[in-house]
C-alpha cells in the first residue's frame, strides 16, 4: 500500500461517472436488533438510509444496495426515496455481496465505484471528497486511521504468544498498521475483475485485499472515528449528541403588487416577494437552519424548485415537514433566532405574530423563537428594496 494521500482541493472536476455498492445483505446478527442492523432505526432512521443519502448528496449513483434476499420489503421501505438507489440480492459472504453488486453495474458500467458497508451510517461528504480526489492519480484508494493502542494475540481470555510482531515478546510495530473503513473506491473494471477472480478465503476482508491480491497498489486516505462500524447492541444504545446547531439564509426579490409573506403571516405591503413557492424568506431560512442541525440537507433537496407541486405552495408545509424530519430524528427545537433584513415593511408591529404562527406550526411554544429585524442603512440589495434577505439559527435538544 503506498502513503497517504493528501486531499487536493479540485476534485469537483473530475467528470468520470461514479458508482456505489452498499453492501447491507448481512444478517447483522451481533447488534441484536431483531432485524438485521442494516435496517433497524438508528439517530432517527434506518442505518443504511444514512449512508444511501450521503452517496446521493454527493452526487453519486446509480447506489446498488445490495440486500439479504429475504428483505426486500424491509429495504424498500428504509430506503423509499433516496434517490438512484437500485436493490440487488446479496451472497453469503461479504466478498460475494460486493461481487453481486459489481456484476448489476456492469451493463452500463460506470468508470469508478466506492464500495460501502451500509453497517457504517456516517459518511460524511469530506470523507467522499478525500477518497475522490485520491482516485484522480490512484485506481484503489481505502479510507483508514491509525492504531493508537498495543495489540496482542489471545487465547482463553489470556495473552497468548506474540506472533504479532516480528519477535517473540516484542510489541506490534503500530506505525505500520492502520485500521481499514470503507468506502474503498476503485477503478470500476478492475475491482470487477479482481472479485471474478478472488481464489483466497471466504470472508476476504475487504475489496482492498482482493484488489491487491489482483495486484492493484492501493492509496490510502484519512477515514473518520465517526465512520465507526455499528455492530454490537451497545453501538445502537450509544446517545446522539445532546444538542445541534444548524444555520440558514435566504434571499427573494421584491416585486411591485404580489403577496408579501413573512414568518406564515401575510402582510399588506406596496411589493411582495417572487419566488416559486409563496417566497416567505423567513421561513426558509429557518427550515434551512433545521434541516441543516440534523444533517438532512437544505431546502431545495426537499421541496425541488424545478417540481411543479410546489409552485406557489405555502411555506408553513416546509416548515412543518422540517419539524417532522428534526422529531424523526430525536430532537426538538430548542430555540430559533430568525432576522430579516429589509428596509421596509417595519416587522415591529408584527414580531409577535409572527413568532405566534411559526410556534404554532411547529407545535412549540412562542418563547422559544425570536424574530428580529435590521436595515443595512439603505445599502446593497436590501438597502434599494430589490429584496429581502432572512437568515436564522436553531439550537436542537436531543429528546
Ligand atoms: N453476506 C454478507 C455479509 C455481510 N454483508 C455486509 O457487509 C458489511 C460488513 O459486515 P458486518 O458488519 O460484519 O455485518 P454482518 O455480517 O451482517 O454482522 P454479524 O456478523 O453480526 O451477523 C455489512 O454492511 C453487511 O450487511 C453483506 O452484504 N453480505
Ligand atoms: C470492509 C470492512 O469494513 C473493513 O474494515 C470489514 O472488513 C467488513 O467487516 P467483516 O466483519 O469483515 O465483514
Amino acid at each position: 500500500m503506498s502513503q497517504e494521500t493528501p486531499p487536493d482541493s479540485d476534485h469537483g472536476t473530475d467528470a468520470r461517472r461514479i458508482a456505489a455498492v452498499v453492501v447491507a445483505a448481512g444478517k447483522g446478527l451481533r447488534a441484536g436488533q431483531g432485524v438485521p442492523k442494516q435496517f433497524a432505526a438508528w439517530r432517527g432512521k434506518p442505518v443504511v438510509r444514512h449512508s444511501a443519502e450521503a452517496l446521493a448528496a454527493a452526487g453519486i449513483g446509480p447506489i446498488l444496495v445490495v440486500i439479504p434476499r429475504d428483505c426486500e420489503e424491509l429495504a424498500q421501505t428504509a430506503l423509499d426515496g433516496v434517490p438512484g438507489v437500485r436493490l440487488i440480492g446479496g451472497g453469503e459472504t461479504r466478498q460475494e455481496s460486493v461481487r453481486l453488486g459489481l456484476e448489476a453495474l456492469a451493463a452500463d458500467a460506470p468508470d469508478l465505484v466506492l464500495i460501502h458497508d451500509a453497517a457504517r451510517p456516517l459518511l460524511s461528504g469530506a470523507v467522499i471528497a478525500r477518497i475522490r480526489d485520491a482516485l484522480k492519480h490512484s485506481k484503489g484508494v481505502i479510507p483508514v486511521l491509525s492504531v493508537v493502542d498495543s495489540l496482542t494475540h489471545v487465547s482463553d481470555n489470556h495473552v497468548s504468544d506474540n506472533t504479532v510482531g516480528p519477535i517473540m515478546g516484542a510489541p506490534a510495530d503500530r506505525a505500520q498498521l492502520r485500521r481499514v473503513q470503507t468506502p474503498q473506491a476503485f477503478h470500476y473494471a478492475e475491482i470487477l475483475a479482481a472479485h471474478r477472480a478472488w481464489e483466497g478465503p471466504a470472508l476476504a476482508g475487504d475489496d482492498a485485499k482482493v484488489a491487491q491480491a489482483w495486484g492493484m497498489e492501493i492509496a490510502l486516505v484519512e477515514g473518520d472515528e465517526a465512520l465507526h462500524k455499528l455492530t454490537f447492541a451497545s453501538d445502537f444504545n450509544a446517545p446522539a449528541p445532546a444538542v445541534r446547531v444548524g444555520t440558514g439564509y435566504d434571499v427573494h426579490r421584491l416585486t411591485e403588487g404580489g403577496e408579501l409573506w413573512l414568518c406564515g403571516i401575510r402582510i399588506e405591503h406596496t411589493h411582495g416577494l417572487s419566488g416559486h413557492s409563496d417566497a416567505d424568506v423567513a421561513i426558509h431560512a429557518l427550515v434551512d437552519a433545521m434541516l441543516g442541525a440534523i444533517g438532512a440537507g437544505d431546502i431545495g433537496q426537499h421541496f425541488p424548485p424545478s417540481d411543479p407541486q410546489w409552485r406557489g405552495a405555502s411555506s408553513d408545509r416546509f416548515l412543518s415537514h422540517a419539524g417532522t424530519l428534526v422529531a424523526q430524528a430525536g430532537y426538538a427545537l430548542g430555540n430559533a433566532d430568525i432576522t430579516i433584513i429589509c428596509e421596509s415593511p417595519k416587522i415591529g408591529p408584527h414580531r409577535e405574530a409572527m413568532r405566534a404562527r411559526l410556534a404554532e406550526i411547529l407545535g412549540v411554544d412562542p418563547t422559544t423563537i425570536s424574530v428580529k429585524a435590521t436595515t443595512t442603512e439603505k445599502l446593497g440589495f436590501t438597502g434599494r428594496s430589490e429584496g429581502i434577505a432572512a437568515q436564522a439559527a436553531v439550537v436542537l435538544i436531543r429528546t
